[in-house]
Order: C-alpha cells, then structure tokens, then sequence
C-alpha cells in the first residue's frame, strides 16, 4: 500500500507501508505446554491478544496486516507474506523481508528452516529463479541474478562471503541507491549455485558464534539477491532490483544479564538498529513523519532503498508462548504494532493473578474508593494457597512481577507511548499530590512556629528554674542532634519545632530546607545550626546529606532514578540543573545502556562530571523536599 509524505523539503513523496505479519511459534516441550497455558494466542488470521501485565483479567489485543498461529507451514507464510512481492524485484524494484523477534521465537526457522521444512530464504530465491525462467524471450531482456552476503556485528558490515574482510562502507549513489563498495557480489547461474555459496557462507557466521559465544544472534545477517534485467535491444537499458532477506539480531533484552564489556557495546549496538528500525517502520506506516531516520543505524541506512519508498517490505515478528519470554513478546509486540486495545476479559480463567505493582494498585483502589478490593484480595489469598501447594498458574506471574520486571514493563511502555496518556497523567496526578503533601506541611511548620514563639515568650517571663527544667524534659526525648547552643533563648523559639517535626520525617525535611534558605539576621544562628560555619556554598558535598532524614534523603535520591529513568524529555528538563542538552544526552544514555542502576551512573553521560553530578544532587534533593 502507498502513501504520500510530505518530505523535509516539502515535497510530496509516494512511499510505501512495511507489512507487518506475526508469526507465534509451537511449545517446543511437551511438558512446558502442559505445565503453562500460552501467555498469547490467536484470535484470527489477523489478531492475538496476550495477557495485560497491569492486570490479569484483561487482554491487550493486537491488529496486524497477517498473524500466523503455530499451525502455521512454512509454505503457507510464504505464499501469504513473501511470495506476492517477488515479481516486483524483477522490474527493477526493491524488496526486503527481515524477521524481527527475541531469541528462540523462530526467526531462524522463519528465514532459514530446515531441509525438511525450508524457510524464507530457500523459497524466495528458488522462487526468484522461476519467475526469471517464465519471462517470455519475446519481451526483449536478459536477466542475470546475483548474490551478495553480510552481516552488520556491533555497527560493523562484514562480508560473510570473503569472512576475512574488515568493517566495510556504506554509500550512496546519485540516483539514491546504497552501494557497499568492496562487498563481494556472486552471480548465480541456478539454484543449487546459490546453495553452493549460500551455504558455507552461513556455516562462517555460525563457526564465528561458536567462537564469540552468541554471535548469530547479536548480528543481523543479510542475505541480497540482486535481479538485473538488460534490454536486448538499444538503447540496452538495464535495471536492478534488490531483494533484502534478513535475519534480525536477537530482540529479547540483554540488559537482563547485566551485560558487561563486549556484551554491552553488543546490545548497545543491537539497541540503537533495532531502535531506529522501529523508528524508520513507524514513520513509514504512520505517514507522518517528516523525516524518516534511516541514518541513525547502519542496518537502516543499508536498507533504506529497499524499505519504504517505492519498496516493497515485510517484517515477519516472531514470538514465542511460553510465560518466560513474556517481557520479550510484549515489547516485539509494541514495537510491530503502535496501536493496542485493552480488552476488559480474562485470557484463561484459571490465570487471573494481578501483577501490578503494590504502588499502582494502592492508588487505583483509593481511586475506585475501595471498592472491589475484596475479590482482589480474596484472589491474592486464594493464590497464596494454591502456590503453596505448588500447583497455582499464577506462579507463572512470579517474574512479571518481579519490580525490575515491572520496571522496565513500564519504562518500555512509556516509550513506546513518549510518555503519554495515562501514565504522562498519573505522573503529573504524583506530582500534583507530592505539591499538596508539602504545602499542608508548610502550614504545619509555620504552626508549629508559631507555637514556639509563644511557647519562648512564656519561658521568658517564668523565670523559674522548675518550670524551665520541666520544659526541656519534655523536649528532650524527640532531638535528633544536640546543636552547639551558645545563645539559647533566641535558639530555642526555633529549635523546638524542628525537635517535634521529628514524629514525621518529611516535615523535618521541610523545616530544615526553610530554615536554611530564609535566614534572616535574627534567625542567622539557626542556620548555623543547621549549615556549618561559612555558609551553604561551602559546606562539604557530603556534610550538607548528614543533616537530612536518612529514610526521606533515600525517598528523594530515588524519585530523582524513577524520573532520570522513565522521565520523557520534559520531565528530565523539570530537574533542576538539566537543560535541553543534558535531558537529550540522558534520554541517549538511557536508549543504548538502559537504566540507570544508581544515580552515580549519571557521571556516565556526555558532560556530567563529578562536580556537577554533585551539584545536581543536591540542588535536586533540597528542591524535592522543598517545593
Ligand atoms: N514454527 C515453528 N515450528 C517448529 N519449530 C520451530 C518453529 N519456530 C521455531 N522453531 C524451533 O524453535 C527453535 C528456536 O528457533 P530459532 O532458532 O529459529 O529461533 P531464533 O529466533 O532464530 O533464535 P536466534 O536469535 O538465537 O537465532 C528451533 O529449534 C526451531 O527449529
């Protein structure tokens, strides 16, 4: 299907939508299958649900262009996903096809197969060589096909058929073609010939994982069949088409292992090409995008003549059953298809377990004011015991609501949602709670001021050393810290508040930020007490955290992680200290190393040096507590 964009220049563009067709594998064990129900499954030829993190009683329901069930032969995914865009290559048109998908959900068998049951690849090009052989003499071309083999391995194009070949380049033409200069190019006289090199050349990238352990499926291998047809006659005009065929690099999140090292510049660079080649699909299929990114990875740049345009693509997204690579059939999921629907129904009777996290769930049982948190709880209970017994489906929510699990479900949600809707909604709603909280804890303060001043002058006027004693018992048990008092009638008015703000820990917070900030002449010797000698800019980094509340200084750091690592570009820009650039640099980090496990990691981003890290934190921290 076409449309028209309109480009950078203005200029109105055809290009073509990427058919997106989803492929569920079968169990592979019996056991599993008997063991688990599916966590997705089919409800026709083109939609699936899969069960809702949030909430188990409801289905997320999926729309795509073809969903292929685990019945599903190999013939029959390329009779209906592949086979019609052949004929196209061979009038000087381009095709890719690449199956996306976590590791173990088939893009392999999808593309490859087995002799016994061979995929993708074996099909299109045998079927290439027949369309070339029923052309009829009569129309006036010769035809010739040729093959080329790579694989892009941590941003770098290697040439599978010449393995010892370095990190090639990727050009441009002035008619808009990519060219790799120095890719080897084989023509290919009949079927068996392209097995003939097709087949060693794969067995390279195979021997390669062996060696670096998972290559295969942290490279994109890419499989080109060139079709170029010349005019017998003058003028001999000739055209190519290109057919892209393309395995993926493995989806599933390779954070989860805590990669280090070579492992994380690997998913770092599996990231980045998979991120912009759901950018570079979406923009197509959106018909909105002003620009799209091809640049951005090598895997888009390579196939950017082939994908989109006057192309003809198909994104086969593989996914598996099994509740373990639930989070991987979620995000494959998200990044096939950019609308979803809620249904409010249960997958399988049996499985309605709440993942949700505690957090999440509080608010939105005080927004349902209660109710229904019976059958809630009873369906906890009732989980409990069945877990106990070993026996419970619901075990098989035991890593989705695991918090990391849960966090990352949602940071991805965010996502792919930039941050909006709902969850934008429910931050702000956080946000404008947290204001409240603190404005009723102002009030609170100046209270308990008040208080004091009263109580001061009373003190002042009974002399008595009883009542004075009598006084200061009272006081003693709730101080914290026991300042150097050298004046302490002009401290005690103020001090006594900051002893009782002691019963709750954001209200100290809120004392010690006021008390620090509006100094006036009088007050000046409070804040000595609160700052050391030579004021707030010169107290030690460290020393200025000892005087917070442990249990609210841990509260803000970690408000400050959640937002650095789900917080869209505006709400990075709501820290203080992070501008335009900083919240760019932060979103980039985020996007090729994940998250930020604790808040130092920011000295990892272009520019945060330990200085300004440290400056952040604490102009961060006191305005966290103090707005
Ligand atoms: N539709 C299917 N029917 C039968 N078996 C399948 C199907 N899809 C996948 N398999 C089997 O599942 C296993 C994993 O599939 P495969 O190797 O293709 O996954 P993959 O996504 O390519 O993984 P990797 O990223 O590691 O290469 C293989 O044994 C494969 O034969």
């Amino acid at each position: 299907m076409a449309q028209r964009l309109t480009g950078a220049d203005g200029v109105s563009k055809k290009t073509s939508r990427v058919r997106v067709a989803v492929r569920l594998r079968p169990y592979m064990s019996r056991q599993d299958e008997k063991d688990e129900g599916p966590c997705v499954r089919g409800l026709d030829s083109q939609n699936l649900e899969i069960i809702n993190w949030r909430n188990a009683t409801e289905t997320v329901k999926y729309h795509f262009d073809v969903f292929h069930g685990e019945q599903t032969t190999q013939q029959e995914v390329f009779l209906s996903s592949v086979k019609p865009i052949l004929p196209h290559i061979l009038n000087g048109q381009n095709a890719s096809v690449f199956a996306y998908g976590p590791t173990g959900a088939g893009k392999t068998h999808t593309m490859l197969g087995t002799a016994e049951q061979p995929g993708v690849i074996p099909r299109a090009v045998r079927e290439v060589f027949n369309l070339v052989s029923a052309k009829d003499e009569d129309e006036g071309w010769d035809y010739s096909i040729g093959m080329s083999y790579l694989e892009i391995y941590n941003e770098k194009v290697l040439d599978l058929l010449s393995p010892n070949s370095q990190d090639l380049p990727i050009r441009e033409n002035k008619d808009k073609n990519i060219l790799i200069p120095g890719l080897t190019y084989t023509v290919l006289s009949s079927f068996s010939d392209f097995d003939k090199h097709f087949i060693p050349a794969t067995l390279n990238r195979t021997t390669a994982s062996t060696k670096l352990n998972q290559r295969s499926s942290r490279s994109h291998a890419i499989l080109l069949i060139k079709v170029v047809r010349t005019q017998r006659a003058l003028p001999h005009r000739q055209q190519t088409g290109k057919l892209y065929l393309v395995d993926l690099a493995g989806s599933e999140d390779n954070r989860r292992t805590g990669n280090q090292g070579i492992r994380l510049k690997e998913s770092g660079a599996i990231n980045l090409s998979l991120f912009t080649l759901s950018k570079v699909v979406d923009a197509l299929n959106s018909g909105t995008a002003a620009r799209i990114p091809y640049r951005d990875s090598k895997l888009t740049r390579l196939l950017q003549d082939s994908l989109g345009g006057s192309a003809h693509s198909v994104m086969i997204t593989n996914i598996a059953p099994e509740y373990r690579y639930y989070f991987d059939t979620f995000s494959a999921l998200n990044f096939a298809a950019k609308s979803k629907l809620i249904v409010n129904k249960p997958f399988t009777r049996e499985t309605v377990a709440v993942p949700v996290l505690p957090v999440k769930r509080s608010r939105e049982e005080h927004e349902a004011g209660g109710s229904g948190a019976e059958p809630h709880k009873k369906k906890q209970k009732d989980e409990k015991k069945s877990e106990q017994d070993g026996s419970s489906p619901s075990a098989h929510y035991h890593s989705l609501s695991e918090p990391s699990v849960m966090e990352r479900l949602i940071a991805l949600e965010k996502l792919m949602m930039s941050c909006q809707d709902k969850d934008r909604q429910s931050v702000l709603k956080d946000v404008a709670q947290s204001r409240k909280e603190i404005q009723e804890l102002k009030e609170k303060q100046r209270e308990f001021e008040r208080k004091a001043v009263l109580l001061s002058q009373l003190a002042k006027e009974k002399s008595s050393s009883k009542d004075e004693a009598a006084f200061k018992n009272t006081l003693a048990p709730l101080q914290r810290k026991q300042p150097n008092v050298t004046k302490p009638n002009k401290q005690q008015a103020v001090v006594q508040p900051l002893q009782v703000s002691q019963l709750q820990p954001l209200q100290h917070l809120a004392v010690v930020r006021k008390q620090s900030v509006c100094v006036t002449k009088k007050e000046k010797k409070l804040s000595e007490i609160v700052e050391p000698p030579g004021g707030k800019e010169n107290m030690k980094e460290s020393s200025w955290e000892s005087q917070l509340d442990t249990s609210v200084l841990d509260e803000s750091k970690q408000k400050i992680l959640h937002i650095l690592n789900t917080g869209c570009l505006k709400e990075l820009k709501g820290l203080q200290q992070i501008g335009d650039k900083k919240a760019k640099l932060i979103l980039g980090w985020r996007e090729i190393h994940g998250h930020f496990t604790k808040l130092e990691d920011l000295t990892n981003v272009e520019s945060m040096t330990q200085k300004r890290f440290s400056s952040f934190m604490k102009a961060n921290i006191l305005s966290a507590m103090g707005k």
